[in-house]
């Protein structure tokens, strides 16, 4: 009996010291390794440590969290990091989020940490291992083979596509004159979708039968993605098929992938039997697609159907909302600033009248229009934050970081960071002018990433943007109706607001 009384109070006591030794080096109640500082000095002393809303880290800190939510709870974190990057402890492992240029340039630089995130997972049902989610020697080799369809002779040629769809929405935004705002978001993502199905597939949307049906899904996966980012729990496949639209995603995704992958097909044929070039269904001469380089790089034998099907659904993904956001952004920033407008407006005036004849070069030129189209990226990244992941341990920013260490660069707040844009909340196009770019930090406007992974598609979402912008202001005086005070941004999948953007046009005349 005396043994027992005393031996139960030890066996605790050294279970207690065992614990505490072993919680210096894995944070026990979140399941994970801890960082530690290369150096041996504390934690803190490098970057702020977050405290859980529990004794579990940050593992329920992100439960039932709407799109505002997680847009706000991000804002929340990086103001009480006090500008210093910060640490989570999150589901099984540290999640690192970096909100300094100075620290994200190391990562962007890196050769090794190329490998995407957790939140990549939930793209992989739609995306598969396409350019964006994929990593190691498929990600080398695909991004060599697609690098020519971003040529600039490819852009040129895609300039045609982007004036044809820009003509049909000038038309419908001259019907819009009368009414008493322009929703912005019911004709944007329209006219991005369609070029960039055309640039990708080869194919009108709007003159498709499908097409509608088509858009549909695409907004229907997206809405299910979201739901899971807004839920941890829903990162499992299995509480996920049991709690979460399972069964609608596998049916919106069947659409979508049944619609690229029978495009995919007939221009398989139609290359095989060396007709590129030639007509298509409707009588028209077939221009070059992206695909196209997809299939040539079938014929050598570098890639299968569903390499080809995951690339073509990455660029429908990436290429569609991204500039969407941007321009409904811009085209705000434009209503809501008449000078900054009226001084585009006298760039755009210098353009040849006939819309047909002005060339990349022409576009290129618009100094003053991508200053706007560049803060406005930086005010309101499309891509807010992007995630790696180690998949060793690895020293990144004098930290050591155990495997699976999840890193977090938040695009949005680098951007914001006072100490490279004084005054950050302005929107001042005049940043962006040469002259005023030379002393800044190059890591500091990052809207397209940076590094090896950085966005393949800019100079493509550039020249995409500008045309839309330059025929909307030759056209229109833009007015604002939507304040900026009346919008709540949500982290969706890509930047967005709750409420719809509207703006009120008006004919130029003359
Ligand atoms: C304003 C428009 C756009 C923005 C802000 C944007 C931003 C980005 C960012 C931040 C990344 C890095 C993602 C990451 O590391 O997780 C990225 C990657 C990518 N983007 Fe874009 N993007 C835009 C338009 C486009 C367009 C038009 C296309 C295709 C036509 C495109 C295709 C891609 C692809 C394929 C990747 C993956 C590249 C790789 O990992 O090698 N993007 N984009």
């Amino acid at each position: 009996m005396f043994e027992l009384l005393l031996g139960v109070p030890l066996i605790v006591l050294l279970c207690c010291v065992l614990l505490r030794r072993l919680n210096r080096k894995y944070f026990v109640l979140s399941l994970c390794k801890r960082l530690q500082a290369e150096d041996g000095s504390p934690l803190e002393s490098k970057i702020a440590v977050m405290p859980g809303r529990t004794r579990f880290g940050n593992n329920f800190d992100l439960l039932n969290f709407t799109p505002s939510t997680v847009f706000n709870f991000m804002r929340d974190s990086c103001a009480n990091a006090r500008g210093r990057n910060y640490l989570w402890y999150f589901f099984g492992s540290p999640m690192y989020n970096v909100i300094r240029a100075e620290e994200a340039e190391e990562i962007f630089q890196s050769t090794k940490l190329l490998t995407k995130n957790v939140v990549y997972d939930l793209l992989r049902p739609f995306l598969g291992e396409g350019l964006l989610t994929s990593t190691d020697q498929k990600w080398h080799a695909r991004r060599k083979a697609l690098t020519p369809a971003f040529h600039f002779n490819v852009l040129q040629s895609f300039l045609a596509i982007f004036k044809e769809e820009c003509h049909k929405l000038v038309k419908v935004l001259h019907e819009s004159v009368e009414s008493e705002a322009l929703v912005l978001n019911q004709v944007i993502p329209q006219f991005t979708l369609n070029n960039i199905c055309e640039t990708a597939l080869g194919v009108k949307l709007d003159d498709m039968a499908e097409g509608f049906q088509y858009r549909e899904s695409i907004h229907a996966i997206e809405a299910v993605i979201l739901q899971r980012i807004c839920n941890p729990f829903l990162y499992n496949s299995l509480y996920f098929y049991l709690y979460g639209d399972y069964r609608k995603h596998i049916d919106s995704l069947k659409i979508a992938h049944d619609f690229s992958s029978s495009i995919i097909e007939r221009r398989r044929r139609d290359f095989k039997r060396k007709e590129l070039g030639g007509v298509d269904d409707f009588g028209k001469k077939q221009r070059y697609a992206m695909l196209d380089t997809l299939l040539a790089a079938e014929a050598d034998g570098q890639i299968d159907h569903q390499g080809i099907c995951d690339e073509v659904n990455t660029f429908m993904f990436e290429g569609y909302d991204t500039t969407s956001t941007c321009l409904i952004f811009t085209l705000l920033m434009l209503a809501l600033h008449e000078d900054v407008q009226e001084r585009c407006l006298e760039e755009v005036s210098a353009l040849p009248e006939d819309t047909d004849s002005i060339s990349v070069f022409q576009f290129n030129e618009l100094v003053f229009l991508e200053c706007v189209i560049k803060e406005s990226l930086r005010m309101f990244p499309s891509v807010p934050f992007i995630g790696r992941q180690c998949t060793e341990e690895c020293v990144v920013n004098g930290l050591v970081m155990p495997r699976d260490t999840h890193i977090n660069i938040h695009i949005y707040d680098i951007m914001r960071d006072p100490r490279h844009f004084p005054n950050p909340n302005a929107f001042q196009p005049e940043r962006f002018l040469p002259e005023n770019t030379v002393d800044r930090h190059p890591f500091a406007f990052v809207p397209f990433s940076a590094g090896q992974r950085n966005c393949i598609g800019q100079k493509f979402a550039i020249l995409e943007i500008k045309v839309l912008l330059a025929a909307v202001l030759r056209n229109f005086k833009i007015l604002p109706v939507t304040r900026f005070e009346d919008l709540t941004i949500e982290n969706g999948i890509v930047l967005r607001t709750q409420q719809k953007v509207k703006v009120k046009l008006v004919q130029r005349v003359g």
